[in-house]
């Protein structure tokens, strides 16, 4: 039987935009003054948690000599120049056109701040201008709990304004702690995970399909208009 899909919803970091390679470098950049690592365990870990938090869980499990506000404002110091760097990942482009051509309500759910969000969409700007609507969890006045909590996409399926059922929700994650966001939301989750994640054993259960890249998804098995529609 095939899941019929109405609305989708989209991650930004490590799915539509290649940024989790510009966290690792910036993170490993202050790590390395210090002679730590930042382990794919780590990141694996934090991705998809907002700024706050993971400044605060990297601090502390690396034993960085610095507050969580200092190691913000030191990574911030480098991705400033890094993030306007951000490509779109392969298959991101068409999908997004393709959904946007069909009228299929799309939206977008980031663990970002304007901040880092207004960075890294430097050169993207009219690719971002084809959702409905984005929710940037760690700044959105609604978004109580972070990615692994339900509430951003519970709040990016409101601002629809055609009040979904999120069991017809279908999301795009890249990290754990937004597949299991998506599932605590009760939306069909899609998993695209970098080959290096780790802790994927009880989130593999959560997600609907696992895919290597977006370019491998086929829209008509989830109810929506095939490519060659
Ligand atoms: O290596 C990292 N990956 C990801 C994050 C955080 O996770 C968010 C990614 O959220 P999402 O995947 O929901 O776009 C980033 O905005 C950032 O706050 C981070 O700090 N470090």
């Amino acid at each position: 039987m095939t899941i019929q899909c109405t609305h989708v919803i989209f991650d930004v970091d490590g799915l539509l935009l290649d940024t989790e390679r510009l966290y690792s470098e910036s993170t490993q950049k202050v790590c390395d003054e210090f002679g730590k690592t930042y382990t794919w365990d780590l990141k694996s870990a934090v991705m998809g948690k907002g700024e706050k938090n993971v400044s605060k869980i990297i601090t502390e499990v690396l034993g960085l000599p610095m507050t969580p506000e200092e190691y913000i404002r030191r990574t911030r110091e480098i991705q400033k120049t890094l993030f306007p760097t951000a490509k779109l990942l392969p298959g991101a482009e068409k999908l997004v056109r393709h959904l946007h051509e069909h009228k299929i309500p799309i939206a977008v759910a980031s663990g970002s701040d304007n901040w880092c969000f207004e960075l890294k969409t430097t050169n993207h700007q009219e690719f971002f201008k084809l959702f409905h609507h984005t929710v940037l969890c760690s700044d959105d006045p609604e978004v109580e709990h972070s990615k692994p909590a339900p509430d951003g996409f519970i709040v990016a399926a409101k601002r629809f304004g055609d009040a979904p059922d999120p069991a017809k929700i279908l999301v795009f994650e890249d990290a754990p702690n937004g597949v299991i966001a998506a599932n605590a939301a009760g939306m069909h989750c899609i998993w695209v995970p970098a080959p290096e994640v780790t802790q994927a054993d009880d989130v593999k259960s959560k997600a609907i399909l696992i895919l290597d890249s977006l370019e491998l998804f086929k829209p008509e098995d989830f109810g929506l208009p095939s490519y060659s529609q």
